[in-house]
Formats: structure tokens, C-alpha cells, sequence
């Protein structure tokens, strides 16, 4: 997904869930008492969620970076945000083998929203968000799919001999959480992997009414993968399949024959995490009583 100002004017769902977990979680987040927090965010796109929804929870001297893998998205959001004070966008792949150095242990909060479903090495993107957090502490929120019936549409379509050529990986561009029987304990456990010893995960049972065809049309439009892969003349005809497949699946309500009156529905499961770095001090005691809890059992 590159396109940045498609991705803007289609992503209700999206600013939706972020708005109504920050609220919540507003008071949660560990704000510095000296008001100077650094804030981090992970596959911002083009922008508006980290903007107008983390933004204004920020103390006045914050600095914010807002981080992408697509280099259009962080170009887009560069522009359109430049005026802002104490603000930066830059590109970041969070799956990356090794943090640029001047990011590593820099900042005071992580937060990420609707980008981890997109990343395959999960665990190596969790081990980054843990080394972008300060070595005094800090905190992260994610939030991403751990399902959406968009993969199960994906796959079907990618049965069909028309579209196969352009989504032979389509596996690579579903939640690696989509799978899991019980994805809140498998993210547990990696957190825990890399080090974040204090931490709540919630699957959270969604819904989403898309209303009319257009509607669901655009906010595929704004984030499939494999429509730029082909030819824009073939763009409408893939589409149609795809809401041939949603209606096939049951998620359609009214009348079929007025797109206006068509509703979409969309169940989907949310992974909300938040979780604490602990000073490094408070880590080396624990492994240290933990080490030689394991050295007596030896004895
Ligand atoms: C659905 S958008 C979410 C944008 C924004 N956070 C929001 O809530 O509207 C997902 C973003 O994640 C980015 N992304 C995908 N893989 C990534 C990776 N490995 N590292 C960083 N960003 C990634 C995509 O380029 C895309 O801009
Ligand atoms: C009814 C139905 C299949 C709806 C799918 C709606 C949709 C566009 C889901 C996108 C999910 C996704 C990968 C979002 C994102 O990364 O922002």
C-alpha cells in the first residue's frame, strides 16, 4: 500500500479504533513528569492518526517521529505536516535486521497502529519496538488484525486464474496472527521473548458496517496490495469479484440491486497491547535472582 492520499480520504475503520484505544488508554501511557517525551510511531502512513489523535494527548514540548516502510507514505505525510512543530517522518522498516543507531534506546513511547498485521517477522519487529524504547524505560501501545474476512476474500480471489498472477504470495500479506487459535497468548509470549516483562493483551471482537458498495470498494482500493500490480483498466473487474466473494461469504445486507442500499460487514478481531520496558537495572536483578534460582537448582 503506497498510495498515501488514497489511503487518507479511505480509512475510517482505522481512525476509528485508533481514536477510541487512546482515549482510553491516554492515562495509562507513563508521560515524562518533565513534559520532553519522545514518541515513536510505527508505519504512521500518511499521517492523520499520529496527528490528530496521538499528537494532542502530548505534553508541548514533545517530539514525535513518525516512521514508514513506503517512502511515498513518508513523503506524503512530510509535506502535508511540515509546518508542524517537533515533528518528523522518516522512513523505517520496524522488521529491519538492525536499528539506524540514532534511533536505538531514544525514546519514551512506541505506539503503532494497523501496521504489525502487515509484518511477517513479528518477533523481529517486537525485538526493535523493545531497543527503540530508552534504557531508563518506556512504554508501547500496538494496535493491529489479528484477523479480517479481507484475508479469506484475498485467498479465494487468489484461486481464480485472472487475478493468481498478481497474488502468487499472497500469504505474505496476511496477519501472521491470522492463524493463531489463540493469538493473545502468542503475542504474550513473544513480548515476553524480548524482554517486555510487564504487559496486557487484549483480542478484542470487532464489527464494521461498510455502507454502500463504493464505500468498501475505496477502503480496499486504499489498502490492497495487488491492485498496483496491475493494470488500472483491470482495477473495477477485480474489485467486483471481490464483493462477488463478500456476498458469497454472507456479509452482505439489503438490497442487492441498489448499491446505495448495500451494507458490508466486516467481523474482525483486534490485538491491543500495552506494554512497559523496565529499567535495565530492575531486568539484571531479575535475571540475575532467576539465574541463581536455576544455578541452586543445579546444586
Ligand atoms: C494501514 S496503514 C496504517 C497507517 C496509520 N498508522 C493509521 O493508523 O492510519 C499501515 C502502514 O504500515 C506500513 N508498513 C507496512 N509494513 C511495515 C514495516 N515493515 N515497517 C514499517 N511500516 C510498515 C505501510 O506502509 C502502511 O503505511
Ligand atoms: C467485508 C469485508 C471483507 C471487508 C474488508 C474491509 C477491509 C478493506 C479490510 C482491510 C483490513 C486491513 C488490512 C486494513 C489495514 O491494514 O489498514
Amino acid at each position: 500500500m503506497n498510495q498515501a492520499s488514497l489511503y487518507q480520504n479511505a480509512n475510517q475503520v482505522q481512525r476509528h479504533d485508533a481514536k477510541l484505544i487512546l482515549e482510553e488508554f491516554a492515562s495509562t501511557l507513563q508521560w515524562r513528569s518533565d513534559g520532553e517525551d519522545a514518541l515513536l510511531d510505527v508505519g504512521s502512513g500518511s499521517g492523520n492518526v499520529l496527528m490528530d489523535f496521538v499528537k494532542p494527548l502530548m505534553p508541548q514540548g514533545a517530539q514525535l517521529v513518525g516512521t514508514d516502510i513506503s517512502s511515498q507514505m513518508v513523503g506524503f505525510a512530510s509535506k502535508h505536516y511540515q509546518t508542524e512543530e517537533r515533528t518528523q517522518f522518516r522512513v523505517l522498516d520496524i522488521g529491519c535486521k538492525r536499528l539506524p543507531q540514532e534511533l536505538s534506546g531514544r525514546f519514551d513511547h512506541v505506539t503503532s497502529f494497523y501496521c504489525l498485521h502487515w509484518v511477517q517477522n513479528l518477533r523481529g519487529a517486537l525485538g526493535n519496538i523493545y531497543d527503540l524504547l530508552r534504557p531508563e524505560g518506556g512504554d508501547c501501545l500496538l494496535v493491529f488484525l489479528a484477523s479480517n474476512p479481507v484475508y479469506e476474500v484475498y485467498k479465494i480471489l487468489q484461486l481464480n486464474e485472472k487475478w493468481s498472477g498478481y497474488m502468487q504470495d499472497v500469504e505474505q500479506f496476511i496477519s501472521p496472527l491470522h492463524y493463531s487459535s489463540n493469538p493473545g497468548e502468542e503475542f504474550s509470549q513473544l513480548l515476553n521473548e524480548v524482554g517486555f516483562i510487564q504487559h496486557n493483551v487484549e483480542i478484542r471482537s470487532e464489527v464494521f458496517v461498510y455502507e454502500g458498495v463504493r464505500t468498501l470498494k475505496d477502503n480496499v482500493k486504499a489498502i490492497c496490495p495487488f491492485l498496483e500490480r496491475m493494470p488500472a483498466a483491470l482495477h473495477e473487474d477485480f474489485l467486483d469479484d471481490f464483493i462477488q466473494i463478500v456476498i458469497s461469504m454472507n456479509l452482505q445486507q439489503g438490497d442487492q440491486h441498489k448499491d446505495q442500499d448495500q451494507k458490508f460487514i466486516s467481523p474482525y478481531k483486534l490485538v491491543v497491547a500495552y506494554a512497559r520496558k523496565s529499567p535495565n537495572i530492575v531486568n539484571n536483578v531479575l535475571i540475575e535472582t532467576t539465574h541463581q534460582k536455576l544455578l541452586k537448582g543445579l546444586n
